[in-house]
């Protein structure tokens, strides 16, 4: 579904990200890790189209190259970003909608405002309220939901346990979980390297900008020390421990 070759992204003449080529085929939900600053966050954005980038990204076979974030979005594909975006001052239910009018099928909008609530009951019951009184764990619900009334075929999400107590964690995976066991399709980036083994079918590990080591996380929970040396480069093996 989702393919990138030899993606760059530069902030003037800092490289972000170097040659990273990766893919997602449909129905998989494959996560992004890595330490800080390794290039996640970026890659995120360059295929949302948010940011400028070189290389090839493709949808379905269709070049997404040049293509402003709202063609992207036509397209099929839905960002639920770092830190969420909600709009505090704003009630859920117009969080909720906000994206919805670059869609022309107003009636299906309406049904699918009626499943995201049934989904995600906290945000029906808290519809009128202001968004900026939910909890984080609530907030990060709000995200998800308005990214999903995009209707998306792909939907990529930015380290959504960020800043959340394990419980909303926890909250928050089952509701991801339900949705891949619906059959989306995801990109998730995660900080947790153990929570993004057990998320997802594959991963890639990021550091410095390069892809330092990908493959099934059935393959991958069963090499620790692969991902160590992966996450941390050699030199820095004895000091610390991957993020569980
Ligand atoms: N707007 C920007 N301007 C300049 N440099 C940036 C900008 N955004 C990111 N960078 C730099 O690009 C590199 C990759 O950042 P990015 O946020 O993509 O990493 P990340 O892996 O998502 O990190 P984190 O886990 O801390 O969010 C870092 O060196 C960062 O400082």
């Amino acid at each position: 579904m989702l393919n990138v070759e030899n993606l760059r992204i530069s902030y003037g003449r800092a490289e972000a990200v170097r040659n990273v080529d990766l893919t997602v085929s449909e129905g998989e939900a494959v996560a992004i890790v890595g330490p800080n600053g390794a290039g996640k966050s970026s890659t995120m954005l360059a295929i949302a189209g948010a940011i400028r980038s070189t290389g090839r990204i493709t949808l379905g076979g269709r070049d997404l190259g040049g293509l402003p974030p709202e063609s992207v979005c036509r397209l099929g594909l839905a960002m639920v970003p770092e830190g969420r975006g909600i709009f505090p001052q704003l009630s859920v239910e117009e969080n909720l909608m906000l994206g919805t009018s670059i869609r022309r099928d107003r009636e299906q909008v309406g049904k699918d405002r009626a499943d995201v609530f049934h989904r995600f009951p906290i945000l029906e019951e808290r519809r009128r309220s202001d968004a900026g009184k939910l909890s984080g764990g609530e907030q990060q619900q709000l995200a998800i939901a308005r990214a999903l009334m995009m209707r998306p075929k792909l939907l990529l999400v930015d380290e959504p346990s960020l800043g959340l107590a394990p419980m909303m964690v926890a909250t928050v995976y089952k509701f991801l979980e339900e949705l891949r066991s619906d059959g989306m399709t995801m990109l998730i980036v995660e900080q947790s390297v153990t929570r993004a083994l057990a998320f997802s079918n594959r991963l890639y590990l990021l550091r410095e900008g390069r892809v330092q080591l990908s493959g099934s996380s059935e393959t991958l929970s069963a090499d620790r020390q692969a991902l160590e040396e992966a996450y941390f480069g050699f030199e820095h093996k004895r000091e610390a421990s991957v993020p569980s």
